[in-house]
């Protein structure tokens, strides 16, 4: 149930509201508190807060109370190898409260060669909007039109991230030279690079052998074709280049334990390089992909592929754990199985991507706060502080702090369901994640102070979502590196310097 037009949305819609006794869990902290809201933000948190006869309670005893997530990384009506997917603003947005998710950052593609109008176009998608979000955008060519874009938009408009697809060759792909120009753009105008990394040559080519060679033409065909390899190759290079250009760089979707290994190498060795895993690459298996039926096989199909749970989802999770990769998305661009059968005869034009914006938070809940592998804290962090810091809308969002954003939601460990299309809040038909059994269900959960769902209804309307500014210059990535740059122009002038001293000693 939502708020149509003119409803009253009696059950959530503003007023006072004060969450009782729940336990309050930041990325540093946890502990038994009340957290009164008022006028969309946090007003008040204390041991003990009295409610007035205007204020709605929410008990939270037993329960935890965590900032609402983001999710870096979504794809809602995007217009990708001929479908559109089929999450809106609307449907996405719905979905995604269902299950905790307050705020995401979606990917605006340019139109017509414009990343302006790309940026216009996707503020249009989301007049829908239930919840907030802010955009990135894609950079597929480079010329001087896109380069003074690029820094309008982040000047003017609120984007401070850019992506380069190293795939999809004859679609989005850029090549290096363009890659190494986008990244010296991005650090010029305090951007950050982000790159969707496989080498999209070699996929063409490996997509050829396995089609017309060994004629896998089925959703298998689309794992063989994208191995692990490819992926770790272009990983390892556009790190090389960020790190030649000295900009910092975040790798969305790292599918593979390789990728992984060369994020881990490269922030080892002191490189600003961030590490993307989704929920789909953490919990799930290829082996979906050979499935005899193909409605599910096709479900499965993204890029890079969803790899071996046991080597690489564990690799991933163990990466989390231990910091390496730094924060959860979900890349949802969904397209439902009638969109999917295109490409029943041929897996080179099945559209890619699989959903998550609903499931992120309790699956991950299951599987990494249930066994003990990270505790709530990190949890938080993974899946919103993060975020929010390397987008620079810290401490709006991201934590439950005096003067934040209320986006809050309050999970129960105690409640178990199971995942399934017939109950979730996507327009999707199908869903990656059906038949898990969850521990830990989100049950109530609060944007900008309205409860927007709660006893397993929603409450929120269209339109009520804000879009939010991201400004460039994250301190958290940005931090350090004018020093940084003026050693590294000394250090290239030291053996000129010495060479001349040596001459004219
Ligand atoms: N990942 C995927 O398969 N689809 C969405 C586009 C992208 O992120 O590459
Ligand atoms: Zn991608
Ligand atoms: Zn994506």
């Amino acid at each position: 149930q939502t708020c149509k037009e003119g409803d009253k949305c009696s059950e959530g819609g503003g007023g006072k509201l004060l969450i009782k006794g729940g336990i309050v869990v930041n990325e540093d902290v946890e502990m038994i508190s009340d957290i009164l809201i008022d006028n969309g933000h946090i007003q008040l948190i204390a041991t003990e807060i009295a409610a007035d006869s205007e204020t709605r309670v929410v008990d939270a005893r037993g329960k935890y109370v965590m900032p609402g997530g983001i999710d870096p990384h979504t794809h809602l009506e995007m217009p990708f190898m001929g479908e559109v997917a089929c999450d809106t603003f609307a449907t996405g947005h719905q979905a995604a409260l269902a299950g905790g998710t307050t705020m995401h950052i979606d990917f605006a593609l340019p139109v017509d060669g414009s990343l302006v109008k790309g940026w216009e176009e996707w503020r249009k998608k989301a007049a829908k909007a239930n919840m907030d979000y802010g955009f990135h955008m894609a950079v597929t060519a480079w010329n001087d039109k896109v380069a003074e874009e690029m820094e309008y938009l982040a000047k003017n408009k609120g984007v401070n991230s850019y992506k380069f697809f190293m795939a999809y060759k004859g679609a989005l792909m850029v090549t290096d030279e363009q890659l190494v120009e986008g990244f010296r753009h991005c650090k010029k105008i305090g951007a950050l690079a982000q790159v969707h990394a496989e080498n999209g040559d070699a996929v063409a080519a490996g997509q050829k052998y396995i089609a017309e060679e060994l004629q896998i033409l089925g959703p298998e065909g689309h794992a063989l074709s994208r191995p692990a390899i490819l992926e770790v190759e272009a990983t390892e290079r556009a790190i090389n280049l960020a790190a030649w250009v000295n900009t910092p760089l975040y790798v969305v979707h790292v599918m593979s334990k390789g990728a992984m290994e060369a994020v881990a190498r490269a922030r080892q060795a002191g490189y600003r390089i961030i590490g993307e895993p989704t929920a789909a690459g953490l919990t799930l298996d290829e082996s979906k992909m050979w499935d005899p039926d193909f409605k599910t096989a096709a479900a499965h199909v993204m890029s890079p592929p969803i790899r071996k749970h046991d080597v690489d989802g564990i690799a991933l999770q163990n990466a989390l754990k231990n910091r390496v990769l730094s924060l959860v998305a979900t890349d949802h661009a969904v397209f439902n199985s009638t969109q999917k059968a295109k490409g029943k005869h041929d897996f080179r034009v099945l559209p890619n991507g699989v959903n998550g914006l609903e499931e992120r938070i309790p699956v991950l809940w299951t599987t990494m706060v249930n066994t003990g592998k990270i505790t709530p804290m990190d949890f938080v962090r993974i899946t919103s502080t993060e975020a929010a810091r390397i987008f620079n809308v810290y401490p709006q969002k991201g934590v439950i702090r005096e003067g934040s954003d209320a986006d809050l939601y309050v999970l129960d460990p105690t409640v178990e369901y199971t995942i399934s299309p017939q109950t979730h809040h996507s327009a999707l038909d199908t869903n990656v994640f059906e038949g898990i059994k969850c521990r830990g269900k989100v049950v109530t959960t609060i944007s900008r102070g309205d409860i927007v769902w709660d006893n397993n209804q929603l409450f929120t309307k269209d339109g009520r979502g804000q879009y939010i500014e991201t400004k460039p210059f994250s301190p958290y990535l940005f931090g350090g590196l004018e020093q940084e740059e003026a050693l590294k122009r000394a250090e290239m002038n030291a053996p000129v310097k010495r060479n001349l001293d040596k001459i004219y000693a």
